[in-house]
């Protein structure tokens, strides 16, 4: 069955190869070396989820499934909106053809704030991670239903080797014993179908049980209140990615602020 993922890996390996012809990778690892230090991503969401939530806001213009999701879009606002509102963490989209996203929205809002960025991307090629760095990237993000075993190894220790973090994306039981074998601690459960769009917080109820004990869970897709966030936490979640619910309000870092409001202490803890 032909999902998105497909479709996007198509366009992406072709971006990819016009880019290589035109960038040497020497220049490319300059820019890397160049790129201001990498923030700790993970650190800063286990730090986080010690004593509370960690939030990773994202700055979405547009979705496959949405469409134009804000239209009033300015990164580095957004960015500066998200962190006064209390986000741990940042993701940006940067794939122009299906989130019209764009690698400066990645550096813009990395220069407007102090928190750790995720580059929101499909990556395929040990290119695209060093790009990524070079692009001011903290953590890039590894979807594995999108990549076999070697290829999601290979891409994570490039991501090390460059000071990164690495969130790894699973949407099922499968996905998810694959991602157990990798070094990172960052386990994203995707509640969104990649074949269908449907959104169901069950894939975080069903699959976080089966999550090592050692790995950080990243809730992702379709969290809408600060009672899913509890919800899920009940599950083992402390750390949310969170996007259209918070990039359709006016007033972003009430928002943000908003949906935090329920943190774990607040109801006695766990
Ligand atoms: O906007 P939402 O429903 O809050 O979802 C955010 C994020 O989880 C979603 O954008 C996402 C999750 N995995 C991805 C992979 C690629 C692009 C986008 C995504």
């Amino acid at each position: 069955m032909s999902t998105i993922l497909d479709r996007i890996k198509t366009y992406k390996l072709e971006e990819v190869a016009k880019l290589k012809a035109s960038t040497s990778l020497a220049d490319l690892e300059a820019a890397a070396q160049a790129a201001a230090p990498p923030r700790g991503f993970a650190r800063a969401l286990r730090d986080a989820a010690t004593s509370g939530y960690g939030l990773i806001a994202e700055i979405k213009k547009a979705s496959p499934s949405k469409g134009l999701i804000r239209a009033d879009f300015d990164p580095p606002e957004l960015a500066k909106a998200y962190e006064a509102g209390g986000a741990t963490c940042l993701s940006v989209l940067t794939d122009g053809p299906s989130f019209q996203g764009a690698d400066a929205y990645l550096m813009a809002a990395h220069d407007a704030v102090d928190l750790p960025c995720l580059r929101k991307d499909f990556l395929y090629d040990p290119w695209q991670v060093t790009q990524s760095r070079a692009l001011t990237a903290d953590c890039v993000l590894l979807i594995m239903a999108s990549l076999d075993d070697g290829q999601a190894a290979e891409l994570e220790q490039a991501a090390f080797d460059l000071g990164m973090d690495v969130l790894i994306e699973v949407h099922d039981e499968a996905e998810l014993d694959r991602a157990a074998l990798l070094k990172s601690p960052l386990i994203g459960i995707n509640n969104r179908n990649l074949h269908s769009f449907e959104v169901t917080l069950d894939t975080t109820r069903r699959l976080a049980r089966r999550v090592p004990e050692d790995r950080l869970i990243v809730a992702e897709s379709g969290l809408y209140t600060p009672d899913d966030l509890a919800d899920l936490a009940q599950y083992g979640a402390r750390c949310f990615l969170i996007g259209e619910s918070l990039m359709r309000q006016p007033d972003v870092a009430a928002a943000t602020r908003a949906i935090l409001s329920r943190p774990l202490t607040a109801q006695g803890g766990l």
